[in-house]
C-alpha cells in the first residue's frame, strides 16, 4: 500500500488503484482514518479480480494533494485514483481544484451523477463540489473522481441507491467506470452484478 515506485501488474486485467483520503483531522491522528478502509472494503467486495491498491493518507493541502495524484498516476501508473474528502464549501475543502489542476480532461457526468444520487440520501449533498477528471501522460491514462469525505457516502455515490427488492432507484457513478477505463486504455475490469451492475455497450462486450 505504500509503494513508490512503478506498479507492476500480476495479471493483464488487474486493476492499479490509488486510494488518497484527504483530511486534517484523520492526517494528524485525532481520528482515525475511516476513508481508505472504506474505499478498498467496498472495491474488494465489488471487483471480481482483486486490484492492486497503493494509499495516501493526506492533509487538506493543495499542493500535496496535486502532488499525491500526479505520484499516483505518472510515478506509480495508477489507472484509476478515488479520492475521498474536501469537496465541500469550507475554506480548507481543496480536493476539486487539485484535481483539476492535474486534469488533462474533465468528465462532469461524474460530479453531475454523485449529486443525484447523493441527494436521495441528504439535502446537503449540493455543497459537494466533487469533480473526476482524466489524466493523460504519453503512454498511460487514468481516471480520477472525487468522493465526499463521509464515509457511508463512498458506498452511496459509488453504488447509488436501491431499493428493498434490490432495483436501482439511482445509478451510483462506478456503473461506468468500467467502460470509461477501456476507453481509456486500462485493463478490463468486471464487477458483481448484486453490487453494481457495470454497463458496458454490447461492441465492448468480451
Ligand atoms: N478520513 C476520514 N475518516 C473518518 N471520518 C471522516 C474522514 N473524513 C471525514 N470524516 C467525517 O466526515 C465529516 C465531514 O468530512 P469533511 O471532509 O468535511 O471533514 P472536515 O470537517 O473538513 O474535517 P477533516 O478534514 O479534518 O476531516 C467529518 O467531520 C468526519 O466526521
Ligand atoms: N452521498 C453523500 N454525499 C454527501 C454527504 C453524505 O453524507 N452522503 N455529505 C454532504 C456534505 S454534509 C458535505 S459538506 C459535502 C462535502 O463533504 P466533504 O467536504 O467531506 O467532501 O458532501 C455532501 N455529500
Amino acid at each position: 500500500m505504500t509503494a513508490s515506485s512503478r506498479l507492476v501488474r500480476t495479471h493483464p486485467d488487474e486493476l492499479l488503484v490509488g486510494l488518497v483520503s484527504i483530511s486534517d483531522r484523520a492526517s494528524s491522528g485525532t481520528y482515525e482514518d475511516q476513508g481508505i478502509p472504506a474505499l478498498q472494503g467496498w472495491l474488494e467486495h465489488t471487483l471480481t479480480r482483486p486490484p492492486q491498491f497503493v494509499a495516501r493518507l493526506i492533509p487538506d493541502d493543495r499542493q500535496q494533494i496535486s502532488a499525491t495524484l500526479i505520484e499516483l498516476v505518472d510515478v506509480l501508473g495508477c489507472d484509476l485514483v478515488l479520492t475521498t474528502g474536501g469537496t465541500g464549501p469550507a475554506r480548507r475543502d481543496v480536493t476539486p481544484e487539485a484535481t483539476l489542476a492535474v486534469a488533462t480532461r474533465e468528465m462532469p457526468g461524474f460530479g453531475e451523477q454523485m449529486r443525484q444520487v447523493s441527494l436521495k440520501f441528504v439535502p446537503t449533498a449540493i455543497l459537494s463540489r466533487q469533480v473526476a477528471v482524466i489524466r493523460e501522460t504519453s503512454d498511460h491514462a487514468a481516471l480520477i473522481i472525487n468522493l465526499p469525505g463521509q464515509p457511508k457516502a463512498i458506498r452511496e455515490t459509488l453504488e447509488g441507491l436501491k431499493d428493498a427488492e434490490g432495483k436501482v432507484v439511482v445509478s451510483g457513478v462506478f456503473a461506468a467506470v468500467p467502460y470509461c477505463i477501456d476507453l481509456i486504455g486500462g485493463p478490463y475490469v468486471e464487477t458483481h452484478r448484486d453490487r453494481v451492475a457495470a454497463f458496458r455497450p454490447k461492441s465492448a462486450i468480451r
